[in-house]
């Protein structure tokens, strides 16, 4: 893990400003929760971190980088979507492996690290499946575990306005203790 800054950060779409200058700071190791009404931005913050959003000013730091133009794939920054966005012609195993596969890591190697996973997350027995096969929080499970299992720096997950805030950090909490 390492910090996250967030410096006066700014977000418009066209005329409309969405976030006002942010001021965030979180710890190396920290656990936090945004819990805030429909449209007030939270999610729009998740993808600036990430990168999948540009910012509008201001600054974001991972550790001691300025990462705010750097492209998604150089942050270090893994995120659990709210459709989860599994790959719906693979199967658990491979949807959870795709990452180290993404990286080169070899097939035995990369068995071993997504039956870890797949044990941490409670998803042994349904390697085989394929995503239409599972329940929500199953589906939910395995995003998690194609999101940790290349350990980022930076975890996000966007959880679903229907489900409760806080159990989603609950949940996120446990997976980013590994
Ligand atoms: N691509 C976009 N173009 C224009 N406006 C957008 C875009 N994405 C988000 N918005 C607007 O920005 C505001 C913040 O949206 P955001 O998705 O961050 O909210 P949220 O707090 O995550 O909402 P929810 O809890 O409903 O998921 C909303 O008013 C939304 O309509």
């Amino acid at each position: 893990m390492a910090t996250v800054s967030f410096s006066k950060v700014v977000k418009s779409y066209g005329d409309a400003e969405v976030i006002h200058g942010a001021d965030i700071e979180i710890g190396d190791g920290e656990f936090v929760v945004f819990v805030g009404p429909s449209g007030c931005g939270k999610s729009t913050l998740l993808r600036m971190l990430a990168g999948l959003e540009s910012i509008s000013g201001g600054e974001i730091r991972i550790g001691d980088r300025v990462v705010s133009h750097l492209p998604p794939k150089d942050r270090d920054v893994a995120m659990v979507f709210q459709n989860y966005a599994l790959y719906p012609h693979m199967s658990v195993a491979d949807n959870i492996g795709f990452p180290l596969k993404m990286a080169g890591i070899a097939p035995a190697e990369r068995r071993t690290k997504v039956a870890e996973v797949a044990g941490l997350l409670g998803l042994d027995g349904l390697l085989d499946r394929h995503p239409r096969q599972l329940s929500g929080g199953q589906r939910q499970r395995v995003a998690m575990g194609r999101a940790i299992i290349r350990q980022p720096s930076v975890f996000l997950f966007d959880e679903p306005l229907s489900n409760s805030k806080a159990s989603a950090a609950a949940r996120s909490g446990s997976a980013t203790g590994w």
